[in-house]
C-alpha cells in the first residue's frame, strides 16, 4: 500500500430546503491507499450513500476537496466527471443491474465500449475473459443474466466494475439481494480480489461483513467516529434551522 486513490479533506454535503439544513456528511477526511480494503458503516441516515455517491462522482460535495488517483476532483464539471468516473472508478450495487438481452459476456464489455478510450476487439476479448477468470465464471460468458442465480449475477456485475481497470471499486452493500451464502461467497471473492491488489470501498451494515475490510470507518450524524468513540462522542445535532 502506497499512494492514496482517494483523499478527502473536510467534505460536507448539506441538503437545503426552505426549512432546513441538513449535514449529510459533515468534515469528513479520510485516505483509501492503494491495496486498500476500507468499509463504511454506520446507522440508517448516517451518511453512507452519500459518501460513496460523492466518491463516486455521481453527487458533488458541499464543501471540501477530494483528489481521485492523484487527481482534484473537488470543482470539475459534469463532462469531465463522467469521463473520469468510468476510467478511474468500478461500481458495485445491490442491484445487479444487468442487461438481460445482452450475454454475460457482452454485459461485462460495456464500460469498455462506451468509454472514450478506443479498445481493439482483442483486447476487449481478452479482457472480458481475465476477468470472467478472476469472478470463476469462465464457463458462463455466453449465458444471459436471467440464466444465472443471484450470486452469479452479482459475480458478473463485479467483473463489469473491474474490466476497465479502475483505481478503486466501490461497492455498496453487494450482499443485500444474496442468501447468507450467497453474500458470504461475494465477500469472499471480494477479499481474494483484494489480496490479488483491487482497491476496495464498501459500504455495508452488516459488522460481520465489514470485518473482512482492513480498514473500518463509523460514520454517525455525518461524521466519522473515531475508535472508542460512543454515540454521543461524533457530535450529533447536525440538523440546523436555515437562516
Ligand atoms: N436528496 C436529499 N435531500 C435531502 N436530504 C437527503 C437527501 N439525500 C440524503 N439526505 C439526508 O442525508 C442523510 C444521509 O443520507 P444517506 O442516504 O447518505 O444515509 P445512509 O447512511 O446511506 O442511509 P441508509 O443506510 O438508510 O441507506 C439523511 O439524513 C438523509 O435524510
Amino acid at each position: 500500500m502506497s499512494n492514496p486513490k482517494i483523499k478527502v479533506e473536510n467534505l460536507s454535503k448539506v441538503f437545503s430546503t426552505e426549512e432546513v439544513d441538513t449535514y449529510a456528511l459533515a468534515d469528513v477526511s479520510l485516505n483509501i491507499l492503494e491495496g486498500d480494503y476500507v468499509s463504511v458503516s454506520g446507522p440508517s441516515g448516517c451518511g453512507k450513500s452519500t459518501l460513496l455517491s460523492i466518491l463516486g462522482l455521481l453527487d458533488t460535495p458541499t464543501s471540501g476537496q477530494y483528489w481521485l488517483d492523484g487527481i482534484d476532483v473537488s470543482k470539475i464539471g459534469l463532462s469531465q466527471s463522467a469521463e473520469i468516473r468510468c476510467e478511474k472508478i468500478g461500481f458495485v450495487f445491490q442491484q445487479f443491474n444487468l442487461i438481460d438481452e445482452l450475454s454475460v459476456a457482452d454485459n461485462i464489455a460495456l464500460p469498455l465500449r462506451y468509454s472514450r478510450k478506443k479498445y481493439s476487439r482483442d483486447e476487449i476479448l481478452a479482457r472480458v475473459h481475465d476477468c470472467l477468470g478472476k469472478v470463476g465464471m469462465q464457463n458462463r460468458a455466453g449465458h444471459k443474466p436471467n440464466q444465472l442465480s443471484g450470486g452469479q449475477q452479482q459475480r458478473i456485475a463485479i467483473a463489469r466494475a473491474l474490466v476497465a481497470q479502475p483505481a478503486v471499486l466501490l461497492v455498496d452493500e453487494p450482499t443485500g439481494n444474496l442468501d447468507s451464502r450467497n453474500g458470504d461467497a461475494i465477500m469472499e471473492l471480494l477479499g481474494q480480489l483484494n489480496a490479488a491488489g483491487t482497491t476496495i470501498c464498501m459500504v455495508t451494515h452488516d459488522p460481520r461483513y465489514a470485518n473482512f475490510a482492513r480498514t473500518q470507518i463509523n460514520l454517525l450524524d455525518g461524521k466519522i467516529q473515531l475508535p472508542g468513540e460512543g454515540a454521543h462522542g461524533a457530535g450529533g445535532g447536525l440538523q440546523g434551522v436555515a437562516a
